[in-house]
């Protein structure tokens, strides 16, 4: 287990931020392969700030400016040679409550893809069932073509590592709660902060992880810390750098949020959940443009509202 204090992280600086800013309070990093659970996923830990005031209070929006839009759930004659993860028609319930009512989508090798929706909608669940760590009652996971049967172990078919990068604790009963809470965070680490960054880099490479999937990275941070975070999440991506001009190991991720500047910042192209289905998905510049009526209920009701006054990815009730 590898485990980082946040002060090092000081590198990730936000592009928008005039002065260097501090990072979130804690951000650890685990490749979770216990004795105790032979599970391939690997698991990181961002957690929000403490006694951190953000310095500049602006509020962020999210607003796309494109005309175009796919409004499209069904993606017919493609290419799919650079699929590396496919659900498709994936059905999910927990006892009586029917969550997933046949969710497809495709990741391809390079993207930068969200999941939104309305919360209990199901978002968790479904980077759940590409990890590996849930089983959908109906329809199947495809990871580089090949269909996934029962949950990820040590026979995974795919060899395809898929990381998952929870936002809070209390993931795995087989950890510790002190395990799950903390990863031991180096709070007097002697690392420096060149150091910590090539660790980060140097980590991601050795677990040869392809595919992170973020669930709420950013959750209960204030917008500056966010945008640390969403630096962060570029960074280690194939398409984006470190500090140093490296280029990232990450060949595509998944992020789920609900918050603006994480979209805007960290997303490429977006899965609107709903109902437990995808309704809507699109480039992310498309979203506020869109006129599918769900996705037009939701950009009606975050008009003019700012992020911290935390407008919601829910529709208007009808
Ligand atoms: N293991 C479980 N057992 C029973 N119910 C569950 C389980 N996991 C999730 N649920 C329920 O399934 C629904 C969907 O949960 P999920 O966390 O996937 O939603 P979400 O869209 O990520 O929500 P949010 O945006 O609020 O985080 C919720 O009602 C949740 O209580």
């Amino acid at each position: 287990m590898v485990s980082l204090s946040t002060t090092p992280f000081l590198p990730f600086t936000a592009k928008n931020a005039s002065t260097r800013i501090p990072p979130p309070t804690s951000f650890s990093y685990s490749k979770q392969r216990s004795n105790r659970d032979p599970r391939k996923v690997v698991c990181a830990c961002i957690a929000p700030p403490q006694n951190f005031k953000s310095q500049d209070s602006s509020a962020i929006h999210f607003n796309g400016s494109s005309k175009s839009e796919q409004l499209s759930t069904a993606r017919d004659h493609e290419d799919d040679s650079d699929v590396l993860i496919e659900c498709r028609d994936v059905y999910k319930s927990f006892g009586e409550k029917k969550i997933l009512n046949g969710v497809s989508f495709k990741i391809k090798h390079g993207e930068a893809v969200g999941i939104i929706g309305p919360s209990g909608t199901g978002k968790s669940t479904v980077l759940k069932i590409i990890a590996g760590l849930l089983a959908p009652d109906k329809g199947e996971v495809y990871i580089r073509g090949k269909k996934r049967v029962g949950l990820v172990s040590d026979d995974d078919i795919s060899g395809l590592r898929i990381g998952l990068v929870f936002q809070s604790a209390a993931l795995f009963d087989s950890l510790t709660v002190r395990e799950n809470v903390g990863f031991l965070l180096y709070e007097h680490s002697s690392m420096s902060e060149d150091q910590i960054s090539e660790l980060v880099t140097e980590t991601l490479a050795a677990v040869g992880l392809k595919v992170l999937l973020y669930d709420e990275p950013t959750a209960g941070l204030d917008p500056i810390a966010s945008t640390v975070v969403e630096d962060l999440i570029r960074s280690v991506h194939i398409k984006g750098q470190d500090a140093r001009g490296k280029p990232g190991n990450i060949s595509s991720y998944v992020v789920v949020t609900h918050q603006h500047s994480t979209i805007k910042r960290a997303i490429d192209r977006l899965l609107f959940l709903h109902k437990g289905k995808i309704v809507w998905e699109g480039m992310t510049h498309e979203f506020t443009t869109s006129t599918n009526p769900i996705v037009q209920q939701v950009t009606r009701s975050c008009a003019g509202l700012s992020y911290r006054r935390g407008c919601s990815l829910d529709p208007e009730p009808t």
